[in-house]
Formats: C-alpha cells, sequence, structure tokens
C-alpha cells in the first residue's frame, strides 16, 4: 500500500477512503454496453486527481491501493470489494481480466485492520452492490452471477444485514443505474433501470451520469460534472452537489462511485 495521503493510519476512525491510480494502460480497460472511444491516458490521470482532491477537499483522507500497472481496469477500485463496517469481503470479478485487480486491495485493508474475507462462491463486482442501511441490494446481471449473490448474502446475514436481488440488464453495474441518497432516496436514470419498483423511494434523474452520487457527509454529494441539471435538481433539494470532471472513466462506462470505496466508522 502506498503511503496515505496525510495523517498516519493507525486506525480506521473517520472519513477515509480507497482509491487507485490509473493504470498507463487505462485507456484498454473494457466497454461492454457502450462504442469504445478514444481514451487519453494523460487526461485520465488528470482527472483522477481532480476526484482525488476533490474527496480530499471535503475532508476525506485517501488511501492508495498499490497501483496495478498491468489492469487497465484497476482504477475502478470499487468493483474489488465490499464494505460492511469492519469486514471487507473480496470479490471475484465476473470480466475474468480484473481478477488480478484483488488482491492488492486485499493488502490494503488488512492494513487498515479490516476483517478481510473472500467471496468464496460465483461472481460479483462491487459496483453492483448499493448499502442503504442494513439492506444491501445487489445487481444481478453481467458481472455478478446467482452464486455471488448467495455468497455475498451470506456474508451479509452474519453481520445482520439482507440482501435484495435487483435484475439488471441495460447498464454494466446497480450503480451505473442507481444511487442512494443521504436520506435513503434512490436515484436513477429511467432508461437504464429495469424496475424501479425495487425501491421504496425512487426519483428520476435527468441524465445519465446525474443517477450516480457519492456521499461525502454533511449534504455533499460528487457527482460527474456531466450532468449538471441534476446537480441542480440536487441543489435544490438542499444538498451540495460537489462536481467532478471524470469524462475520460465514463467512455470506460465507470461513473464517480467506482474510483473509491468509502470505509466508513465501524458500527
Ligand atoms: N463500478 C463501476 O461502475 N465500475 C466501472 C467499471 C468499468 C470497466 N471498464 C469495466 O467494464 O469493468
Amino acid at each position: 500500500m502506498t503511503a496515505p495521503s496525510s495523517a498516519p493510519d493507525t486506525a480506521v476512525v473517520g472519513p477515509i477512503a480507497l482509491v487507485r491510480r490509473p493504470s498507463p494502460r487505462v485507456a484498454d480497460g473494457l466497454t461492454t454496453h457502450i462504442e469504445r472511444q478514444a481514451v487519453d491516458a494523460e487526461l485520465a490521470a488528470e482527472q483522477w486527481a481532480g476526484y482525488v482532491a476533490a474527496m480530499r477537499g471535503t475532508g476525506w483522507r485517501t488511501v492508495e491501493v498499490d497501483a496495478a500497472d498491468e489492469c487497465p481496469d484497476g482504477v475502478f477500485v470499487e468493483d474489488t470489494v465490499v464494505v460492511m463496517g469492519r469486514t471487507a469481503v473480496l470479490t471475484r470479478p465476473g470480466a475474468p481480466s480484473r481478477r488480478a485487480e484483488v488482491a492488492g486491495t486485499g493488502d490494503a485493508l488488512r492494513e487498515l485492520g479490516f476483517d478481510v474475507r473472500e467471496l468464496g462462491a460465483g461472481t460479483l463486482d462491487g459496483g453492483d452492490v448499493m448499502q442503504v442501511g442494513d439492506r444491501v441490494y445487489v445487481g444481478r446481471g453481467g458481472r455478478t452471477d446467482a452464486a455471488g449473490v448467495a455468497a455475498l448474502r451470506s456474508a451479509a446475514a452474519l453481520l445482520g444485514r439482507t440482501v435484495v436481488a435487483v435484475p439488471l440488464t441495460r447498464v454494466l453495474h446497480l450503480k451505473s443505474a442507481v444511487t442512494a441518497l443521504p436520506d435513503g432516496t434512490i436515484i436513477g436514470y429511467p432508461p437504464i433501470v429495469d424496475d424501479p419498483g425495487f425501491f421504496p423511494l425512487f426519483r428520476p434523474m435527468p441524465e445519465e451520469g446525474g443517477a450516480h452520487v457519492v456521499d461525502l457527509g454533511e449534504g455533499r454529494l460528487l457527482i460527474a460534472a456531466s450532468a449538471p441539471r441534476s446537480a441542480d435538481l440536487l441543489a435544490d433539494l438542499g444538498f451540495t452537489p460537489v462536481p467532478v470532471e471524470i469524462g475520460e472513466f465514463e467512455k470506460l462506462e465507470g461513473c464517480v462511485t467506482c474510483l473509491s470505496v468509502r470505509l466508513r466508522t465501524p458500527r
């Protein structure tokens, strides 16, 4: 694990986020649901630095997982783990080319004192997992299979959490379609949500990039700069949007959630 970006990391007690810098091969990242477009690796590195700066600017300490230069999609660190309290379940990504990304995440989390476990069966991407209180929604789609859902369900049950499987056919990951506001409202872009009826409170957003926010605390929401109308809508609801430019990652079906893993205070 690379040295933390600020204070010494003796214990995980505050807002800390794992990040992983983009590989020089980021332009070779996977695309599944969208047409491949040229990705500028240098611009991607700049945008990643801007993303990290936005997190740090709102009080988060970022800890870098060791770089995985041989993995084009390594920057999408969210997909390698599901963190529930002090327990970190390492995933088995649905795309075989991404499996080498997982070990480094495990090393970083062990060093931070987490109880690191293996998924044990099936495939699952962290981007398919949306936690809202004790409910853990899991997208059952292209990357996460039934055995992966079942394995996460067993791990979550030990921690008093319930897994709800959600069908996903129109987009890469569940959190490409929907994310949660701090008040538990689920926001999403309707053309890519299979069935909004799965969520107790659903608010449609006007742009695809507006379906994704990262809760930074104190009402602040990290959101892609590609979704200005959604940012306005969130501001109108009393939240504070924090826009970041992530266009090079959007070309690879990435969004704001997938570039970090927030580590919460143990519950
Ligand atoms: N959680 C996420 O939304 N991850 C984005 C992963 C994008 C990457 N190009 C992939 O296809 O795996």
